[in-house]
């Protein structure tokens, strides 16, 4: 390949990738892969600057902007960072700097480098007006609604210092739980303020990452595996497809973050970042308080090994740490290239890895059947704990790694929180390495497993028999969230179902205390070796037994989740029960009434028709319904107020300034209208509110639907 081919290759597939990732969040590849090759064109274009092409992604700022949301423009561009992975490249940077300030003394500040979406914030006379996404650099998509659900975004700032919490005092003792089951401790650096704090000018932007915490990542993954749901793929794209998302209701559910970093005003109230960071934290904004100042490149560094390994602990992914010259002036002195600024750069830690031996899989079979293989390993060290397992996700990733067992293997720690294999190392393959069989029939009840169509995973059809989906069914049954019998865990059900005293969950509620006083049971720990007793003592089962009488007060709604219906959530079973009331409705509905539900697609409808059409589900549900379980909800009773707006259909898009969606909603179908899911032929009135959906007005126009706005349709209610 000749460089001017290869030059146009890297373009070409460096753009795709950031399609992907800024657009669709997906990663093709991984972030190192993708630098190294924008560095190898970075290269190839300095050599041969003749065969640059104007689209090239060396020069341009990744992401840029889209058609679903209102368009604004940057007051300041939000630029992106250098990068760097080695020590040599930093310290280039640091005499670049030093020549660049004409060899003036300065400090940096250390940040660790947030894994998220880069979000800005406008402020006008304390009140958040304006929340934003980077786009191009230049203009970005106005998500304002989305922002305001971050609660630690503060919607107004008052100009009042909130006195400094311990973490700022640098006091050591903070605790930070990122990781499962290990709390370490931190010491922060000291962030007292040495100068007072300003108030907050009246104009003001500042800039911060917004983030879905760890916790809030498996909580949510946790969720979509119990109701069958594909898993999201990481935070950090998880976080960029929850912003770009036009429900803010929706967005408001997966609780997002912000870490604000960055503040930008035409007043010069600050003589350093250092400041700000200070100022900000005290006006109520979240500052991760793992900052600190740097004297030399040397501080630097050591700053950079002590968070490599500690910032596992963290309650959010972070891939590197970013370095910023600490004065403002000398910012201004150092400037900017057309893509980021001179004066800061960003180290990226190479991913954590180890090698170790792939002793064996184990196949997880989950609720609503799917198999995942699981990696059994040689116990390893890896960034500060002890890794025995790793994920492989499905059949497919088994094959692309081309791993064998008894391989060595690569595993990687990133931001997730389970390992992952990563690669194999050919050279220390063995004779005594096997193919992995994928199994054909269920590790646990020996069916033969199922794949459909475009799924990765397969699937053990024998829902009712299997014994861990068996297991896992009461286990979602007795969540919180549905009946709250939460006292039958650790293994108690098991215990129960060994014994033959319950099949399904419905059986649960013709227990009594003869039957359960005295049941033993010993569990062995596998990792640890430790033995377990649970006994079925007077005290437990007096507990059990209250908390499964206590669970038929449940509401209607927690019930409907209960019955463990694949897709139907929480929320989707709160929609149903608002729409139809009760059980009854709901089990009588065709799969037609039941996409007239809010947010109710074909896959969930016919996953709800499929399950009540069941003999065996439908005998499930009398027999909860015997027991006397709450069947009936409160259906939302719209209230009709008149029927100004009969046999006329409506769309909204944007914010109302005298309603919320739920308001202008209700408002409609009181007043005979009916609501439609998108823009279509039989869309009588689009209502346009602020900050509307560019793309959906464009369709509107298209289709010659009338828009009205907020007065003209209260006008039609007059009527
Ligand atoms: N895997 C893929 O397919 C793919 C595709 C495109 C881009 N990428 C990744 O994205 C990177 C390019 O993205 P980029 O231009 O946003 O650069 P970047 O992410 O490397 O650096 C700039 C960004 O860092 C963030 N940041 C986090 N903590 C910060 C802090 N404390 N101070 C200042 N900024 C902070 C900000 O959002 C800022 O916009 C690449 O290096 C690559 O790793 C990956
Ligand atoms: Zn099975």
């Amino acid at each position: 390949m000749t460089p001017q081919e290869r030059i146009a290759e890297l373009t070409d597939r460096l753009n795709y990738y950031t399609h992907q990732y800024y657009q669709n969040s997906i990663s093709e590849v991984d972030d190192f892969t993708f630098d190294q090759l924008l560095a190898e064109l970075a290269d190839l274009e300095t050599q041969y600057p003749e065969f640059r092409q104007p689209e090239s992604p060396t020069a341009r700022v990744g992401g840029t902007i889209s058609k679903e949301f209102a368009t604004v423009y940057h007051r300041f561009p939000m630029l992106s960072l250098g990068n760097t992975y080695s020590e040599e490249d930093l310290i280039e940077f640091d005499k670049r700097v030093q020549k660049g300030l004409n060899n003036q003394p300065y400090e940096y500040i250390c940040e660790l480098k947030f894994d998220g979406v880069a979000l800005s914030m406008t402020y006008e006379n304390g009140l958040l007006v304006q929340g934003a996404t980077r786009g191009d650099g230049v203009r970005g998509d106005d998500i304002t609604n989305n922002v305001r659900t971050i609660r630690t975004v503060p919607l107004r700032v008052v100009g009042e210092g909130r006195g400094a919490s311990s973490a700022e005092r640098g006091e050591v003792g903070t605790e930070v739980g990122g990781q499962s089951g290990s709390q370490i401790t931190i010491a922060f650096a000291d962030h007292t303020p040495q100068v007072p704090t300003p108030l907050p000018p009246a104009l003001f932007e500042v800039r911060g990452e917004g983030f879905l915490p760890l916790a809030e990542f498996n909580r949510i993954n946790k969720e979509r595996e119990d109701i069958g749901e594909p898993l999201l793929a990481n935070p950090r794209n998880a976080a960029s497809g929850t912003f770009k998302q036009q429900d803010s209701g929706a967005v408001a559910k997966r609780r997002l973050d912000c870490y604000v970093y960055s503040f930008l005003s035409d007043q010069d109230i600050f003589q350093t970042h250092e400041e700000s960071l200070i100022a900000m934290k005290q006006w109520g904004f979240n500052v991760s308080p793992t900052w600190q100042k740097c004297t030399n490149i040397q501080e630097v560094m050591q700053y950079i090994n002590q968070w490599e390994e500690k910032r596992f602990t963290l309650p959010l992914g972070t891939d590197g740490i970013v370095i910023k010259v600490n004065r403002y002036d000398q910012q201004r002195e150092l400037g900017y290239t057309a893509k980021s600024p001179r004066w800061a750069i960003s180290f990226k830690y190479k991913a954590l890895a180890a090698s170790t031996v792939l002793t064996g899989i184990r196949y997880q079979v989950g609720r609503t059947g799917s198999v995942t293989p699981v990696a059994l390993l040689t116990p390893v060290l890896l960034a500060g704990t002890t890794v025995k397992r790793a994920s492989l996700h499905n059949a497919n990733e088994i094959e692309r790694l081309g791993v064998r067992l008894y391989d060595t293997v690569f595993v990687e720690k990133g931001g997730e929180i389970i390992p992952k294999i990563t690669g194999v190392d050919l050279n220390r393959r063995t004779d005594q390495s096997q193919p992995i069989v994928y199994p054909t029939t269920c590790p646990a009840c020996g069916t033969p497993l199922i794949r459909k169509e475009g799924e990765a995973n397969h699937y053990c059809p024998n829902e009712r028999g299997c014994p861990p989906q068996r297991q896992t069914r009461f286990e979602h049954f007795i969540q919180r969230r549905a009946m709250n019998i939460e006292s039958l865990g650790e293994g108690k059900i098991e215990m129960l179902i060994d014994r033959g005293l319950v099949e399904t969950p419905a059986d649960l509620y013709s227990l009594t205390s003869e039957q359960l006083l005295g049941i033993e049971k010993v569990f062995l720990d596998e990792e640890t070796g430790k033995k377990r007793i649970v006994s079925f003592r007077e005290k437990t089962v007096e507990n059990i037994l209250t908390a499964i009488e206590r669970s038929k007060a449940q509401p209607f709604q927690n019930v409907l989740f209960a019955l463990g219906i694949r897709y139907v959530g929480n929320t989707t079973a709160e929609k149903l029960v608002d729409y139809f009331g009760s059980m009854d409705a709901i089990m009588k509905a065709s799969q037609e009434e039941l996409l007239a539900v809010p947010d109710t697609g074909p896959r969930i409808a016919e996953s709800v028709v499929t399950w009540f059409a069941d003999e065996y589900n439908r005998a499930f549900v009398e027999q909860l319904r015997a027991a006397g379980l709450q069947f009936a909800g409160e259906k939302k009773v719209v209230e009709q107020e008149g029927d100004a707006l009969a046999g006329k259909t409506f769309l909204y898009t944007g914010t109302f300034a005298n309603f919320s969606r739920e308001e202008l909603e209700n408002r409609i179908e009181a007043n005979g209208g009916r609501l439609l899911s998108g823009i279509s032929k039989k869309l009588n009135y689009l209502i346009v509110g602020e900050n509307a959906g560019p793309s959906k007005i464009d369709k509107a126009q298209k289709l010659n639907v009338q828009m009205i706005g907020e007065d003209e349709f209260l006008a039609m209610l007059e009527v």
